[in-house]
């Protein structure tokens, strides 16, 4: 029961060994911005909390796992750190029965696995593993990151069928890749972290170390038991080699289990007593990988292309100096780009009231030469302009430029256009005034709608949920797929999702949609996705009314600082025309306006990192949804084409004898969990047998609620018709059933 589950995951215990005591779990991000290599793995038997530690619960916020925790942390250091420039790449690797897929292929969710292309390892000289066909993608913020987590995670459960457990047997590896450099410097601090969610250990600690026995291999965890022999051999001193090659786990994490990495695990336990072998046995391997040494070194790097630049340059210094040295000068003219250009320096130059300014053209004695030519014009053209003419007009009082009379017109002049500014700019100010009160009569008009969340980029996020909140089922996987195939890495993964649900909207049948409105109200984690709404409604409208506040203060602000400006303006025009003295000295006006501005400024802050706060938690919230929704529309998927397929094979059995529609169910099988092994054993009874009377396990209120319809329809011969008209019947008469129920 729920009860019991809260209280085992309470008790739930998780043991951090480290590699260097002095780094905890919390530095590893922080190393990572310096350049050295993370790994954080989390081992620990099937169910025990590793998908959970790795990536977060599917339900809350709150839960989120250490990948968004550490996404948060890095592109905020990204952010604050002003002497470096960091790039971040993501790479989201599958490794499922030996074989590695991209889970960030954009054919990921439209493929199957097996179609995919498969992720291939290499090595080169230096014994360095590269991986072929994991693509690389750019992450410039956090939301991109999360994104792309989300896409990866979707494709994994996507690609989830009922012979592939994928959570619990396959390795997932999600590497976030960050390059740090300092503007100017060639010097690059490339470093990677490995956050890798183990599969289920169980079946390793049974079958042992010493062997695989041949019956069992096929259930066997073979990688698995590849970790736990690397790990040995680690751990043990004095021994040569190492086989990292046996499996390609060991193989892509090499340099996190024995080389240039600091590395973490964390142990996973379900700590209820009939667990406790495998809960041994998981605090034993953790023993073992606390025994490994790890020589983690700082990743820097010198970027090739930055030396070349900056080797050319020195080269074609060198090369000047030479031929100035040798007194073998470049005889060939300058070009009319170089004179242009020189040209173009030397007026920089004369213009740059700074002193010290300086004119670099190279030891190249023809632009040297060039160069002064250049300024030998400018002093004589400047000494013509000024110079000249006092020679040529030595006599200030005479009627030529420059005399008393001239200058007497020019003051005058002055003082018209100084006349016409004033004039000018109290006509804007009044312009100014007039639109800001239209604007805001305009505002009160349209309610201000959304105005805050609009200017934090929220507007969008919200409003696609609202679109979105109101979803049926698709007709097909394949529509589903076909419309949200269109993702190309960067885009938005939900909208790719809702995209996809949106298009089907129109395509439902009515047999389908009350099928599935039946299927969802018994759906179990309906509960959860209900509860996420409402969260999300709720902190949709604490995000409107923080941005409203954030708008009033913003305007608030702007206001009080408009109010110091005129009262400064008045001050200084009593100043002047009353020639007041004190001006100068502090004003309590002013300063009240100044204190309100801080207060206002405070309650600004206090709103807007409050707003941010809640963007990330809408995002996820929004992503959770996301995934349950998809995980219903999957589920309903499986369920409406086995009864389909049941009622097309019942129903030609049906005509073959001239019966009447056949009575029976499929069941809702989620209705407990998402039980993916009955969802497979349904499809094999279908097929198999025309007998449609549910199962034990099948049982539900919509299976207890069919009854034979009681009357023939019929039926138009194509078995794709036949098949949708049948569920359309038994849909209804569920939908009556329960109807009738809720009335008694
Ligand atoms: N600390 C916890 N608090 C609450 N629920 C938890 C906790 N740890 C795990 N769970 C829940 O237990 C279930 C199994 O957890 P999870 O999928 O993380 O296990 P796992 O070790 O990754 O299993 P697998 O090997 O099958 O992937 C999930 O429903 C998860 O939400």
């Amino acid at each position: 029961t729920t009860k019991e589950r809260v209280t085992n995951f309470n008790s739930r215990k998780f043991l951090i060994s480290k590699q260097n005591k002095k780094k905890s779990l919390k530095q590893l991000p922080g190393l990572l911005l310096t350049g050295y290599n993370g790994t954080i793995f989390a081992y620990g038997q099937t169910g025990s909390g590793k998908t959970f530690t790795i990536t977060g619960g599917a339900e809350r916020f709150a839960d989120r796992g250490i990948i968004p925790r550490i996404l948060g942390y890095l592109f905020e250091q990204f952010q604050k750190d002003t002497n470096r420039v960091y790039t971040a790449h993501i790479s989201y690797l599958e490794i499922y029965n030996e074989n590695g897929y991209d889970l960030l292929n954009p054919r990921h969710e439209a493929s199957k696995l097996e179609d995919l292309p498969k992720v291939t390892l290499m090595e080169d000289t230096d014994q360095i593993v590269h991986l072929k066909n994991l693509s690389l993608h750019q992450a410039s913020s956090q939301e991109e990151a999360l994104n792309l987590l989300f896409l990866g995670d979707t494709n994994r459960m996507i690609a989830e069928t009922p012979m592939n457990q994928a959570s619990t047997r396959s390795h997932c590896i999600f590497t976030l890749h960050v390059c740090g450099r300092e503007p100017g410097s060639t010097t690059l601090c490339r470093s990677k972290l490995h956050l890798v969610d183990l599969a289920g250990s169980e079946r390793v600690s049974k079958t042992g170390v010493g062997g695989i026995l041949l019956t069992e291999a096929k259930y066997i965890n073979l990688s698995l038991h590849y970790l736990e022999q690397v790990i040995i051999a680690l751990s043990e001193k004095n021994r040569s080699h190492v086989p990292y090659r046996n499996s390609m786990m060991t193989s892509v994490l090499r340099d996190s289990l024995g080389g240039n990495c600091m590395t973490t695990m964390i142990a996973t336990l379900a700590v209820d007593k009939r667990n406790i072998d495998e809960s041994i046995s998981t605090c034993r391997f953790a023993q073992r990988v606390a025994l490994i040494k790890n020589e983690a070194i700082l990743n820097e790097e010198v970027d090739p292309r930055l030396v070349i630049v900056r080797l050319k340059k020195e080269i074609q210094q060198l090369r000047d100096e030479l031929a100035l040295v040798t007194g073998q000068p470049r005889t060939e003219d300058l070009d009319a780009v170089e004179l242009q250009q020189l040209e173009e320096m030397v007026r920089g130059y004369v213009e740059d009231a700074d002193a010290d300014a300086s004119l670099e053209v190279g030891a190249d004695m023809r632009k040297i030469h060039h160069c002064f030519s250049l300024l030998k014009r400018h002093i004589r053209q400047g000494r013509a302009s000024s110079g000249g003419s006092e020679r040529e007009n030595p006599s200030k009082n005479n009627d030529g430029p420059g005399s008393e009379s001239d200058i007497q017109r020019l003051k005058e002049l002055v003082q018209q256009r100084d006349n016409e500014i004033s004039v000018l700019v109290s006509m804007l100010k009044k312009e100014r005034k007039h639109v800001q009160d239209v604007g805001r009569q305009l505002q009160a008009l349209t309610g201000e709608r959304d105005e805050g969340l609009k200017a934090d980029g929220e507007r969008e996020t919200v409003a696609g949920y609202d679109k979105e909140s109101e979803w049926v089922p698709a007709q097909s996987r394949d529509h589903y797929v076909s419309s949200s195939s269109s993702f190309n890495g960067t885009n938005s993964a939900s909208a790719s999702a809702t995209n996809g649900m949106r298009l089907v909207y129109g395509e439902k049948s009515t047999g389908r949609k009350e099928a599935f409105d039946i299927f969802r109200r018994d759906y179990a984690d309906n509960i959860t996705i209900e509860d996420n709404k409402y969260i999300l409604k709720q902190r949709y409208a604490e995000a409107k009314a923080l941005g409203e506040t954030v708008n009033q203060a913003r305007s608030k602000i702007n206001l009080l600082k408009s109010n110091i400006d005129h009262r400064r303006m008045q001050r200084a025009a009593q100043g002047v025309s009353e020639g007041l003295p004190g001006v100068d000295e502090s004003d309590p006006v002013e300063e009240d306006l100044r204190a309100r501005i801080e207060g206002e400024k405070s309650s600004y802050k206090e709103a807007f990192t409050r707003l941010k706060v809640l963007k990330t938690e809408i995002e996820h919230l929004q992503h959770l949804l996301e995934k349950a929704k998809l995980k219903l529309q999957r589920d309903f998927d499986d369920w409406w084409a086995g009864e389909v397929a049941r009622r097309a094979v019942s129903s030609q059995g049906n005509q073959a004898r001239g019966a009447a529609i056949p009575s029976g169910s499929g069941g809702h099988p989620y209705n407990q969990s998402a039980n993916r092994s009955s969802a497979s054993s349904r499809f094999s009874s279908a097929s198999s047998t025309l007998s449609v009377a549910p199962s034990a396990s099948q049982h539900s209120s919509v299976a207890r609620s069919i009854e034979a319809p009681g009357s023939t329809i019929p039926l138009t011969g194509d078995s794709k018709i036949d098949a949708d008209i049948l569920a359309f019947v038994q849909a209804r008469q569920q939908l009556m059933h329960g109807k009738a129920q809720e009335r008694r």
